[in-house]
């Protein structure tokens, strides 16, 4: 591969200390000009600390040694975190000797970003929006957050769920060029070194996946990757989490799908999947190997303490995920966004509906299809939000009902019983297997999906519940849209528009009686990049349960009295960042209450110190680079 990116072979654009006249080095020629200024210069689009005119070697964030020569010109276009396209202005061209490479005309950011939305709209199929958006994302990163994070409406859908679930079924068929590490079970003994592949030094969030359960698809092996590529691409434009800070992993193990690995396409190992001890040992391995590589390398700057990395477990397998979370959530700092952050935008959403219908959650019954990750961490945080609201730990257990793919969970449940986790839920009832007959017994308030059932909700259910209540709470949170258990449409036809609705996946508004209302979408992507936020700016070691229910609550006080009436249960996706900055906000306020934060000294202003960390996806002038210094109180960029 000969990716431009790779730091190894990084070099300067303009490198000096001190102000005075100087020689440009550059493919097109030297070209002569003055440098004013009195402090060193650092290249921010690379984040390398450059030292006077590239003569000596210098040193990347993590003090490894990098070789001095300079970018080529036409590496500002062939960069995606350098190239401007048109919008290099004729000095900028002229000096980096790039003029001539492009055509004439000059184009501002904001004209790039209304051709790019042209763009996007002249494809019919969303996948080759997708295909549009990865290539825009290969060829220019800056113009990529940025249509991103001003279209989150528009573009969300096409860079995560739905569009993505599409993308990784298709993965092998549209695969273009790299992105993110895959690391395979055949490389066990030696994940550290593949780690070292990576030419990121500053690596702040993990997202990984081994591919057994992508959304509601079922196994996709190794071309999962789309997920953890989609995930952190919203870290960035929803978060301001900095894009060489993001590191997308797909473990490969195999897969049991059976038509993947019969497939020609099919991009990963054609064996079934490797379990037990070498699974397990794989899997320990890789965390270690992550803290090994990323665990010191921030102490080379002015910080002052080891930032422990965040990474975050996603779409594994249900017997995986909650058996990793336990043995990890203690030892590293790690979260599993399908337990715990969708618990956390689940309860946001429910407390959302408790101001909503003026109750408290403790006095709501609540029916869950599905007994699994999504289902499971909801039920447990909704437990959690119910004795903060007084109810002792039993009662509030009793007024949780959950149905697995064997009918209602009860204690008495023949042939296997009930085990796990689930067990905490098991009611004393006769077994069921209907979810209508359920919904007939237990007169839920509340109705969850989390199955990948689709349709599951029938209309006939739907009507059940709004016979039982005034205003039903219906929440179909399976992904993507075609395995969610109703649509939008569905739920408030069935109840004459008094569903208090929302979706995994997004659902367009529906007009019922002469009201338009706008389905909320109860996704994870409200919680988890702002929990990932709070976490990288305070250096918390572990990540809580109590942080998923300060989040919920935190998103639930960001949706406003409007917004209920209208029928969202989320603030709009439009003001996505700002629910993430008040997450973080929130956290770091309880990070540093708590003692749980490392970064000191602790911020005065949480909110300032949080904003000023974030990705600005602004061009900058490769001609002026300023220095970005961060005083010790704002621990010199911690992001
Ligand atoms: N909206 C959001 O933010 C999120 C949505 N999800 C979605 O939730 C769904 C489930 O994900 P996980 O809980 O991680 O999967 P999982 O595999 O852990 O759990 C699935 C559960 O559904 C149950 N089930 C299967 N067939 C059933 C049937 N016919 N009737 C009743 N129950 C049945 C299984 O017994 C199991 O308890 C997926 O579609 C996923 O996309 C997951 C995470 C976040
Ligand atoms: C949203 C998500 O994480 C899922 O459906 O798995
Ligand atoms: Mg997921």
């Amino acid at each position: 591969m000969s990716d431009p990116r790779k730091m190894g072979t990084r070099m300067s654009s303009i490198i000096d200390e001190m102000p005075g006249d100087y020689t440009y080095q550059s493919s097109g020629g030297a070209v002569n000009g003055r440098v004013s200024g009195t402090t060193p210069v650092r290249d921010m689009s690379q984040e390398v600390t450059l030292d006077r005119l590239g003569q000596r070697p210098f040193q990347t964030a993590s003090g490894e040694a990098m070789c001095s020569s300079m970018v080529r010109g036409i590496d500002h276009l062939r960069d995606p975190r350098l190239n401007k396209g048109m919008a290099f202005t004729l000095e900028e061209r002229q000096r980096l000797g790039i003029h001539g490479l492009l055509p004439p005309r000059f184009k501002t950011q904001e004209q790039q970003v209304a051709l790019c939305m042209r763009n996007v709209a002249r494809y019919d199929e969303n996948l080759n929006k997708y295909i549009y958006l990865m290539g825009l994302q290969d060829r220019n990163e800056r113009l990529f957050y940025r249509l991103l994070a001003e279209n989150v409406e528009q573009m969300m859908p096409l860079v995560y769920t739905p569009t993505v679930g599409l993308a990784c079924q298709k993965f092998g068929l549209i695969y273009r060029r790299d992105r993110g590490l895959f690391i395979s079970i055949h490389d066990k003994g030696h994940i550290y070194e593949i780690l070292k592949n990576w030419p990121e030094q500053d690596v702040r969030a993990i997202v990984v996946t081994d591919g057994e359960r992508i959304l509601g698809l079922g196994d996709l092996g190794a071309q999962g990757m789309g997920i953890p590529v989609g995930k952190l691409s919203l870290y960035t434009a929803l978060a301001g989490i900095k894009p060489s800070q993001c590191l997308p992993i797909t473990l490969d193990v195999g897969t049991n799908n059976q038509s993947l690995l019969d497939d020609e396409d099919y991009i990963g190992l054609r064996h079934k999947r490797v379990t037990g001890a070498e699974y397990d040992d794989f899997i320990d391995e890789f965390m270690q190997a992550v803290v090994k590589r990323y665990g010191q390398n921030t102490l080379i700057q002015v910080r002052a303490v080891v930032v422990i990395k965040q990474g975050e477990f996603e779409d594994f397998g249900n017997h995986n995920a909650f058996r990793f979370l336990e043995k990890y959530r203690n030892k590293y700092c790690t979260f599993n966004d399908d337990i715990q952050g969708t618990a956390s935008v689940a309860v946001g959403g429910m407390l959302a509906a408790m101001r909503k219908l003026k109750t408290k959650l403790s006095e709501h019954t609540f029916l869950f299809l599905g007994a699994g990750e999504a289902a499971l961490g909801i039920a447990g945080l909704c437990v959690m939000a119910m004795m903060k609201e007084g109810l002792s730990s039993e009662e509030a257990h009793k007024r949780i009902f959950m149905i697995d793919s064997r009918g209602l969970i009860v204690k008495n449940r023949p042939a296997g019983g009930v085990v796990g986790h689930k067990v905490e839920f098991a009611q004393d009832m006769p077994p069921m297997k209907e979810i209508a007959e359920v919904v007939d017994r237990v007169r839920p308030t509340a109705l969850i999906g989390a199955a990948a059932q689709s349709g599951a909700f029938t209309p006939e259910i739907l009507k059940k519940m709004g016979e039982i209540n005034k205003e039903p709470i219906i929440f179909a949170l399976s992904n993507p849209t075609s395995k969610a258990e109703c649509t939008a449409q569905q739920a408030y036809e069935a109840t004459e528009g008094r569903a208090i609705f929302a979706s995994g996946s997004p659902f367009d508004p529906v007009t019922i009686n002469g009201k338009t209302l706008y389905p909320g979408q109860g996704n994870n992507a409200y919680i988890f990049p702002g929990v990932s936020l709070g976490v990288i700016c305070t250096g918390m070691h572990h990540i809580s349960e109590e942080v998923f229910l300060y989040s919920a609550e935190a998103l639930s006080e960001m949706v406003t009295d409007e917004d209920l009436a209208q029928g969202r249960l989320y603030p709009p996706l439009s003001s996505i960042q700002e629910v993430s900055i008040k997450i973080a906000v929130q956290l770091a306020e309880h990070a540093y209450k708590t003692g749980i934060a490392s970064l000191y000294p602790e911020p005065k202003d949480k909110a300032a110190f949080i904003r000023a960390q974030l990705y600005d996806y602004h061009y900058t002038s490769p001609l002026c680079a300023t220095w970005e210094w961060r005083s010790p109180e704002n621990h010199n960029g911690a992001m």
